[in-house]
């Protein structure tokens, strides 16, 4: 059921789904850091979350033992966009673990490493500055975390391409899904009318 709400999300263009809804959308400060990619990144799973206080790398690590295949770890960093918890270590191990990919709402190192793995990482940006073999005392594995301002609970969908990132309830997603499906269906046409010249007023709502 899930597995093919995600294949016939991952079917529809994720700008299109921004036509219909207004929350879920992740601040567009934290990009693909995949650089160019043929094709481009497009990503769809299953939120597995964490929280990371004080520098943390322990929390991370126990994150990454929750991950299943096809799994997206969101990792919200509290605020901080110093230290970097995702780096060639990380990404390793989450592609082990058969990862689809890591949101971070912070910053990410080793970033010629994350884009030869090939898992694609979502981050404010990069830093050299990592995180710590320490535990923080506010850190916590799969709990409602915030991500670029958007609540994300455990299980949540996360769609993430070149544009950005959605989060959505499972129930959000499967809604929303016939009407971007329709909506991408009817695009073809209307820019073949532009491209042969029609009028523009006549195509364009007024
Ligand atoms: O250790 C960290 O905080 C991040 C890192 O460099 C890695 O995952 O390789
Ligand atoms: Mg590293």
């Amino acid at each position: 059921m899930i597995t093919t709400l995600l294949e016939d999300l991952a079917r529809t263009s994720y700008p299109t789904i921004g036509h219909f809804l207004e929350e879920g959308f992740v601040d567009p400060g934290i990009g693909s850091l995949m650089g160019h990619v043929p094709g481009g990144v497009k990503i769809a799973g299953p939120a597995v979350t964490v929280r990371i206080a004080d520098r943390d790398a322990i929390a991370m690590n126990r994150a990454l033992l929750a991950l299943r295949p096809g799994d997206v770890l969101v990792v919200d960093m509290l605020g901080d966009n110093r230290h970097a918890p995702v780096g060639a270590v990380t990404a390793a191990a989450a592609i082990a673990q058969g990862a689809a990919a890591v949101v971070v709402d912070g910053v990410a190192t080793d970033v010629r490493e994350l884009r030869e793995a090939g898992l694609p990482v979502f981050a404010r940006g990069t830093s050299c500055l990592t995180t710590k073999r320490l535990r923080g005392a506010g850190s916590a594995v799969n709990v409602p975390v915030h991500c670029g301002g958007v609540q994300v609970n455990p299980g949540n969908i996360v769609l993430g391409d070149d544009n950005g990132l959605i989060v959505l309830a499972p129930e959000a997603a499967q809604e929303v899904l016939p009407r971007a499906l329709a909506s991408d269906e009817a695009e073809p046409a209307i820019l073949a009318r532009i491209a042969a010249g029609e009028p523009l007023e006549s195509i364009l709502a007024l």
